[in-house]
């Protein structure tokens, strides 16, 4: 199978946690939009979604999929979503298309984060994938230099703001074994508005597209 068909499988295996009548969160990415475009085949079951990136809102009202302000939902209990690296904990790296910011956001919102990935995805340790630092602009050398004494390399993601009109420093090197503690480290530099580290609030389900078909793994 190709990765593409590994992610189409995968995505349309989260349909079963998308509840009835209800507003659901939606992420971004490759395997988000195979997602999409599966949740558009039962638009009619849900109420709309909240949108984790201008490209997925865009993706969803071309399918006619309600997109809904997050500050006009009072419940959300799924947020789908993937992921640039999954560890056995479940915690994440994600940001690798650059929506991590309203990522957090809305993954803070939601009861139960749903993560799609295709196997390609799973590490022991996460870093490998760099890890992407949404920062203001102003701050981008103080937190150059705050990163690089916590051991890493960042690199500003060349040509790209965000959807929140700032700069993606992608950090290399690392090796984090302990990403709760490194998250809270770095969310608390001065200028970083969202680390794309997952850990503090991670993935509750991982849905893993293999060769072999579709594993679910269950994080306490
Ligand atoms: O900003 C992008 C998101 O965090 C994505 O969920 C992540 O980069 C994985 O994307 P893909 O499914 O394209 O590998």
């Amino acid at each position: 199978m190709t990765q593409d068909e590994l992610k189409q499988q995968v995505a349309a295996a989260a349909l079963t946690h998308v509840p009835h009548g209800e507003i659901i969160g939606v992420g971004t990415g490759s395997t988000v939009n195979f997602f999409i475009d599966a949740l558009a085949g039962i638009k009619d079951r849900i109420k709309g979604a909240v949108s984790s990136s201008e490209r997925s809102t865009e993706r969803m009202r071309a399918h006619g999929i309600t997109v809904v302000d997050l500050n006009e939902v009072e419940k959300l209990s799924v947020y789908v979503d993937g992921a640039d690296e999954i560890d056995p904990s479940g915690a994440m790296i994600k940001g690798g298309g650059g929506a991590l910011t309203r990522e957090k956001i809305i993954a803070e919102a939601a009861e139960r984060f749903i993560c799609i990935v295709d196997q390609s995805k799973l590490v022991p340790v996460l870093g490998k994938f760099p890890l992407p630092v949404e920062v203001v602009p102003m701050a981008r050398e103080l937190v150059t230099r705050r990163l690089r004494a916590l051991g890493g390399d960042p690199r500003e993601r060349s040509g790209y703001i965000t959807d929140n009109g700032n700069l993606i420093l992608d950090v290399h090197g690392l090796q984090i074994a302990q990403p709760r503690d490194f998250e809270a480290r770095v969310n608390q530099i001065p200028g970083v508005v969202t680390v794309g580290l997952f850990a503090l609030r991670g993935a509750n389900v991982a849905l893993i597209g293999t060769a072999e078909g579709v594993q679910r793994k269950d994080f306490v």
